[in-house]
């Protein structure tokens, strides 16, 4: 291949400039390109209104589309979790790279556990899906805490801690990996107590269609099974008519016997954002062996759910 760069335009803050140059590395060992990563500032990045509030999906990501639409950028990495579920179809999802840590974690101050927070204590976090399985547990577990609603990069949520203005606050541990700041999380929050967002952990590398070339050499990235896992979630998302701001949970992970896979579990989970009322659903079955099959799963996962009142659990934000 030639030695012109690749332009990979990225998000300015920390979160997003870790994420593109830890892609840009591997995209430059398998490809013999350099990459060059071309700054771009999104709407969610300027906005000071709650996520939630600006309501739609996908805020973070419109810019950047743009940018690799208009051909001002070769190819573009998001977080999975953030990416709206209809792909259009100028653009292609080249590559899912292996997952990291999906779950949940708390940075609170005095090294607290989650559930050693004291009565009151203020929890924040900006999103519904955490909010709703968060007050959840507090109701089921006798705990008392407030969730309070904060937006802003990672660093300044972690700022109110030290600051004192909150108790804990709840970030993704993938994130928190990127920058280098796993070190100060106090409790790894189980999956069995918060189901994290669909794709949370993963990463997708897009770019131009048509540009078949640049598609194949971007897929040695690929991991096919993190590529089932969220097909299969983003598709209950989807069936749900769920953004990636609503209240849902969702998570595919393998089931082994030894060191052999035997099946693949899908959980979901929807709540009102106070936690008084959920739908928490699972199936297992044998792992699909193509996308089609996660995504039926999927819409299976998410059709019972529906059945059993989910939509009126996501509010006005469902759409
Ligand atoms: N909504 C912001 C966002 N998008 C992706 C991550 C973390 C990385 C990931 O989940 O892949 C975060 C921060 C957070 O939720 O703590």
């Amino acid at each position: 291949m030639s030695e012109k760069a690749l332009r990979l335009g990225t998000r300015r803050s920390k979160l997003a400039m870790a994420q593109s140059g830890q892609v840009a590395d591997a995209v430059s060992q398998v490809t013999g390109r350099p990459v060059e990563l071309v700054e771009i500032t999104t709407y969610g990045d300027v906005s000071r209104e709650q996520l939630a509030q600006i309501g739609g999906t996908g805020v973070f990501v419109t810019a950047l589309r743009e940018a690799l639409l208009k051909g001002e950028v070769d190819f573009a990495v998001h977080s999975l979790k953030d990416l709206p579920t209809g792909q259009p179809e100028e653009l292609a999802l080249a590559a899912i790279p292996v997952r990291e840590d999906p779950r949940d974690v708390i940075v609170a101050r005095d090294a607290l556990k989650f559930t050693d927070l004291p009565r009151g204590a203020r929890i924040g976090t900006g999103s519904p899906r955490r909010m709703a399985q968060l007050n959840a547990y507090a109701r089921a577990h006798g705990l008392d805490i407030e969730a309070v609603p904060i937006r802003g990069n990672v660093d300044t949520r972690i700022r109110y801690v030290h600051d004192g203005e909150l108790d804990a606050v709840v970030l993704a541990a993938a994130g928190l990996n990127r920058i280098g700041r796993i070190e100060e999380v106090t409790d790894f929050l189980s999956v069995d107590t918060v189901l994290p967002a669909p794709g949370q952990g993963a990463l997708a590398i897009e770019c131009a269609a048509d540009h078949a070339d640049l598609i194949a050499a971007l897929g040695e990235l690929d991991d096919p099974f993190t590529r089932v896992a969220v097909t299969a979630e983003r598709s209950l998302l989807a069936a749900l008519e769920a953004g990636c701001s609503a209240p849902v949970g969702a998570l595919a992970d393998l089931l082994a016997d030894g060191h052999v896979v035997k099946e693949m579990r899908l959980r979901g989970i929807v709540g009102t954002t106070d936690g008084s009322r959920t739908v928490q659903l699972s199936t297992t079955g044998p792992v699909p062996e193509t996308y089609d099959q996660a995504m039926a799963l999927g819409r299976e996962l998410a059709a019972e759910m529906l059945a059993q009142g989910a939509a009126g659990l996501m509010g006005e934000r469902a759409q």
